[in-house]
């Protein structure tokens, strides 16, 4: 074990700005493509998004597919109805994920399958890519989960009541183009829970634990976090406290969605080098329990484990208190780090988020059953500064509940 070696990893290509999405066709032909895969949800039909990039392929003679039956937090199923639609289709040069996580991660998973065949279940938790997958360009539509630059791809293990994460450094696209301006029609609601996810990334990372465990051979196999994402997820932080409010309540205010999209992309850069946590081990089963967006999960539960982390972060604490500019009055290190757990709650309560685990539609019964499963979920529990056991976890899930 060394512990001053680190890795970083990202995205090939990262392209960002109004109007960006003009410069799809620059990026279709360094891949030399000519068939495009399109995969997004009825949400992005209806706003209007797949006919404006769609007419941008149009321009340039494109032959493409459009797959639009992606469905919020996908299920299995959806996945192997993707893929074998996809595998009816013509040859196909590059897939293009547009939307939000759900789309996206599906086109991650997609791509998996097109490359390597199988079924999802042979390539989940970690490290279980064999290879690179087929070519995929990622077009977010939210702010928030960062899944056009990350090495993640979540789907809903609908048997086993849980959602996991495929995790692997060949599932991060090859190019993530993202353009604020797909943003503006984003309901409030979606605004609220994509922008607290991407809240819950960047603290999830900023606050992980820097620790390296290396293989004999050299190779990092986890490292917590760096100076890298440091550096990312407290800009992350600052950006999105700063905007999400804004962008809530005032969907058309541009540079509020610059800012959102901004901090979802370092947060994603963060937290797909540094790891989630704690926030995110406990959303998996309560995702795979209860109907509810992701972000409304790890939003509520962020606020619960600052708290429960304050014993071994309290530094990184203070620093998020005072990007909340609560170190104002006179208080001591250890109130300001417990304020930055309040401010996430209030925060919540600003966008119209719920707070507490009942308003979800858990059951106290339930609880166990989620402790259980969180705990399972190793390399996000390793990654948490303050490695819960079972009646710490049930402390907290009480609390929160
Ligand atoms: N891969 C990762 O790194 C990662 C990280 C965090 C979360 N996730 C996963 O991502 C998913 C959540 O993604 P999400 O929060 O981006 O939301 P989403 O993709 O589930 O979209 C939510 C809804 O908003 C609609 N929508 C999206 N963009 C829109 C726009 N611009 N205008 C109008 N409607 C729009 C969609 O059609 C959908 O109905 C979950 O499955 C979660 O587990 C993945
Ligand atoms: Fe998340």
């Amino acid at each position: 074990m060394t512990r001053n070696v680190w890795e970083y990893f990202s995205t090939q290509n990262i392209v960002f700005g109004n109007g960006s999405i003009h410069n799809l066709d620059k990026l279709l032909k360094r891949f030399e493509a000519k068939n495009v895969f399109l995969i997004t949800d009825q949400g992005i039909v209806q706003a209007g998004i797949l006919k404006k990039v769609k007419e941008q392929l149009a321009l340039h003679n494109y032959e493409v597919v459009v797959y639009d039956q992606a469905v919020p937090e996908p299920p299995i199923s959806s996945v192997m109805e993707a893929f074998e639609f996809a595998k009816s289709q013509m040859e196909t040069d590059v897939i293009i994920g547009l939307g939000g996580g759900s789309s996206i991660d599906l086109a991650k998973v997609v791509a998996l399958l097109m490359e390597h065949g199988g079924h999802p279940r042979d390539y989940f938790e970690e490290g279980n890519v064999p290879g690179p997958v087929a070519p995929l360009i990622a077009i977010p539509t939210t702010a928030g989960t960062g899944s056009e630059v990350t090495s993640v791809a979540v789907v809903n293990d609908t048997e086993n009541n849980i959602k996991v994460g495929i995790s692997d450094n060949y599932l991060r696209p090859a190019v993530a183009l993202l353009d604020p301006e797909l943003t503006v029609g984003l309901p409030p609601y979606v605004t609220a829970c994509s922008g607290i996810d991407a809240l819950s990334h960047a603290i999830e990372s900023y606050t992980a634990k820097d620790f390296k465990h290396i293989d004999a051979e050299g190779t990092i196999l986890f490292q917590g976090a760096f100076p890298i994402t440091d550096a990312l997820a407290e800009k992350a932080i600052e950006l999105i406290v700063n905007n999400l409010t804004i962008a809530v309540q005032q969907g058309s205010n541009i540079e509020a969605r610059g800012n959102m999209m901004l901090g979802s992309l370092l947060a994603g850069l963060a937290f797909s080098n540094a790891g989630n946590a704690l926030a995110h081990a406990a959303a998996y089963p309560i995702g795979g329990l209860v109907n509810s967006p992701h972000g409304e999960v790890t939003g509520l539960l962020m606020a619960y484990v600052m708290r429960y982390n304050v014993a071994t972060s309290k530094d990184k604490m203070v620093k998020i208190a005072k990007i909340f500019d609560l170190d104002r009055d006179d208080k001591t290190t250890t109130e300001l780090a417990y304020a930055a757990a309040d401010a996430v709650l209030n925060l919540l309560e600003e966008i119209g988020l719920p707070t507490k685990l009942s308003q979800l539609g858990i059951k106290e019964a339930n609880l166990e059953e989620i402790a259980d499963k969180s705990l399972s979920i190793e390399r996000l529990i390793r990654n948490n500064p303050r490695v819960p056991r079972k009646d710490s976890l049930m402390k907290l899930l009480k609390e929160a509940y």
